[in-house]
């Protein structure tokens, strides 16, 4: 794995990118922003190799749902390229095991990496699959920024936002952790949903919860909307029931890690009591996410896996103790929300309201 210091800056490689850029493919390697780094420094860092990849991605130098997808289909794509020429099947297949145990809780990383072993199977010869696994990364990367644009639109229809409906009242939104460039292919979930309100002159303000312990809302979220202009202001998650009893928010707006058969959601801990919270204050509370992140093999929230971390992200910030040495720590980096807390489940197939077993079955059967 190779550090490399500094990006001269960042610039769109796609229709509807914003000029934020997670990853950049090169054909033979791939280049992550150093998430770990962001706001303070751009770093990228330069991989060539699965194994790479997929350290990468348990050390969150890339995260977000879709971006761990898309970055593990290239990590395949770079050992297809990289196979010794002997057994280039096994060092494929070893790649794909490997990649598959960088985090649980994201099902777009099993999704993309599913995809990716479909077009290895049908492969006969190393060059056919350092081709096709390459073609397959790519797609799936340029399909995940065009969902991401869908799914805008599909939501703000759902809110109310139609064409030609006279000049609606904007809204102010609440967000939690960062959906962004940065954790997609290159626009957004609910942030690409935030972002679409704002290009549209809809967008009062963004309300963006800090997210504790990783800090996804300051470092990532404010940096990416301030880069833009669009208006944000940072609150400490613990503040978010004060903003909502002070009428300050219409919508919160949240991405998702998995979403099973009945509705529930996984995603960043802290978005379960902003869903209470919501449904406290009479505010809607809408998922955005890609239909890579929905799993029909589970039926309930229960069975999502939950990846816990290391107590050390919640003791220490950059080595700076914040708690006495050795205190235990309880750090789930996900919660699940059930599906009767949310209204929308937004994504580029389509809307479910209220979501509940019958609608998921009726969009993605
Ligand atoms: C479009 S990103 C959706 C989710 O992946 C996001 O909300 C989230 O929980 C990210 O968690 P992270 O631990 O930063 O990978």
């Amino acid at each position: 794995m190779n550090y490399s210091k500094g990006s001269p800056s960042l610039s769109a490689s796609s229709p509807g990118a914003t000029g934020t850029v997670a990853l950049r493919w090169h054909g033979s390697s791939l280049e992550l922003l150093d998430q770990r780094l962001l706001p303070a420094q751009e770093h990228w860092v330069t991989l060539e190799g699965a194994s790479g990849v997929a350290q990468c991605i348990q050390d969150m130098v890339v995260r977000g749902a879709p971006a761990i997808g898309i970055s593990a289909a290239y990590g395949v794509a770079l050992a297809a390229r990289h196979a010794g020429g002997g057994d280039w099947k096994a060092e494929i297949e070893q790649a794909i095991r490997e990649l598959a145990a960088s985090r649980p809780t994201a099902v777009n990383l099993f999704w993309a990496l599913q995809r990716i072993e479909r077009v290895f199977h049908a492969c006969d010869s190393l060059s056919e699959a350092q081709k096709r696994l390459a073609d397959e990364a790519v797609a799936i990367h340029q399909e995940d920024l065009a969902g991401n644009l869908a799914m805008a639109d599909h939501a703000l229809e759902a809110m109310g936002f139609s064409v030609g409906t006279g000049k609606p009242m904007s809204v102010s939104v609440l967000t939690h952790c960062n959906t962004g460039a940065l954790a997609t292919g290159g626009y957004g979930t609910a942030l690409g949903v935030i972002r679409r309100l704002h290009e549209k002159k809809l967008l009062k303000q963004v309300y963006a919860d800090e997210t504790r312990p990783w800090l996804q809302g300051s470092r990532l979220t404010a940096w990416e909307l301030m880069r833009e202009g669009i208006p944000v202001t940072l609150n400490a998650d613990g503040a978010a029931a004060a903003i909502l009893a002070a009428g300050e928010v219409q919508w919160i707006i949240v991405g998702a890690d998995r979403i099973t058969a009945n509705g529930d959601v996984a995603n960043k801990i802290g978005t379960y009591s902003l869903a209470v919270l919501a449904r406290y204050h009479k505010v809607g509370f809408m998922v955005v996410a890609p239909s890579s992140t929905v799993d029909m093999s589970l039926a309930s929230g229960e069975d999502i896996p939950i990846e816990e971390r290391d107590g050390v992200e919640v003791r220490e910030i950059r080595g700076i103790p914040l708690a006495p040495e050795g205190v235990p720590v309880f750090n789930p980096v996900f919660d699940v929300t059930p599906a009767n807390l949310i209204d929308l489940i937004v994504t580029e197939k389509g809307v479910v309201r209220n979501p509940n077993i019958t609608g998921m079955h009726g969009l993605f059967g």
